[in-house]
């Protein structure tokens, strides 16, 4: 892919993802700078890829062509106020904010800004990441494929039509890792109360996670429930088991988990 100098303004969680998944794509990790105020974050950064850190955003910011917006939503206005003095006009801007919508950042930013929204997942760390993307129908194309590259590199994407969709990917993907962990623990949990050790207990969930992922993968054209069928012998242990979620409502839950989500960035979408 084309290698452009990036700027992670923000060196976390998934600036990390995105960066360890990069540079295992080949990406050249000098063409790379991360920014944090501290050096806790940027230190292991710099030593697991070998990237460029600062703690100056303004100074990465400028030296960039592409600028990754990765900072807590709660300090994006306070991070973005001073890059007010940047010219965008030759830069792609990347945010991966949720809630924080392109007209509020084109306003943080004081700029017409060639910006597309990314909605990424820490499984992007691995190279198992899903990204939904959105930007305006003039952005350029080349920004347009730059921006569907970088995060190709790290995982599966999806463009959104509407804006308004980012905050489903949020829902259905950029959250949802959590949602998996929290399955997983829950069964991990209940291994252990049965009489597993620790580890067993995790053997038994991972493993059991990744085959079920990967069977979906493997089965692109059977229905989930069809693979859910064919574990569930008639008047067997998983028709119990599956019975208990239903009785207590699972489907109902997610959907109502997964709404709270969209609430929630709708609600940031008012406060920062
Ligand atoms: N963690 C996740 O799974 C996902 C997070 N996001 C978005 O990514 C963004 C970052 O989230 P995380 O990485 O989880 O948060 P995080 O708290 O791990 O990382 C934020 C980073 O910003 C740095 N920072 C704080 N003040 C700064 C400043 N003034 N200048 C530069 N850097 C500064 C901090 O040192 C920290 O390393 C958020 O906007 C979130 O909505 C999007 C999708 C998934
Ligand atoms: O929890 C959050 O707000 C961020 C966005 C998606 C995943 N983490």
């Amino acid at each position: 892919m084309e290698q452009r100098s990036i700027a992670f303004i923000g060196a976390g969680n998934m600036a990390r993802s995105i960066i360890a998944g990069l540079i295992a794509s080949g990406y050249d990790a000098k063409k790379i700078t991360a920014t944090a105020p501290t050096t806790t974050r940027l230190a292991p950064l710099k030593d697991d890829f070998g990237i460029n850190t600062d703690s100056d955003n303004l100074r990465a910011a400028q030296q960039a062509d592409v600028v990754v917006l990765a900072v807590k939503p709660q300090l994006m206005a306070d991070v973005c106020l001073p890059l007010q003095a940047v010219d965008f006009s030759n830069k792609l801007v990347i945010s991966i904010a949720a809630g924080i919508n392109s007209a509020r950042l084109a306003t943080m930013l004081d700029s017409q800004l060639h910006l597309v929204r990314v909605m990424p997942n820490t499984p992007a760390l691995i190279g198992k990441g899903m990204s939904g993307l959105y930007a305006e129908s003039t952005l350029a194309p080349q920004d347009h494929q730059f921006a569907s590259e970088l995060l190709q590199a790290v995982g599966e994407i999806c463009w959104v039509k509407q804006e308004a969709d980012i905050n489903g990917i949020i829902a259905a993907a950029g959250s949802a890792p959590a949602y998996f962990f929290l399955f997983m623990e829950a069964i991990q949990q209940q291994a252990m109360a049965q009489g597993f050790d620790e580890q067993t207990a995790r053997l038994l969930v991972q493993q059991t996670a990744l085959g079920a992922a990967e069977m979906v993968q493997a089965n692109p054209d059977t229905d989930l429930a069809t693979l859910r069928q064919q574990v569930t012998s008639k008047g067997g242990t998983t028709a119990e088991a599956i019975n208990t979620f239903n009785h207590h409502h699972l489907t109902e839950i997610v959907a109502k988990a997964m709404q709270a989500a969209v609430a929630r960035a709708q609600e940031m979408e008012q406060l920062f």
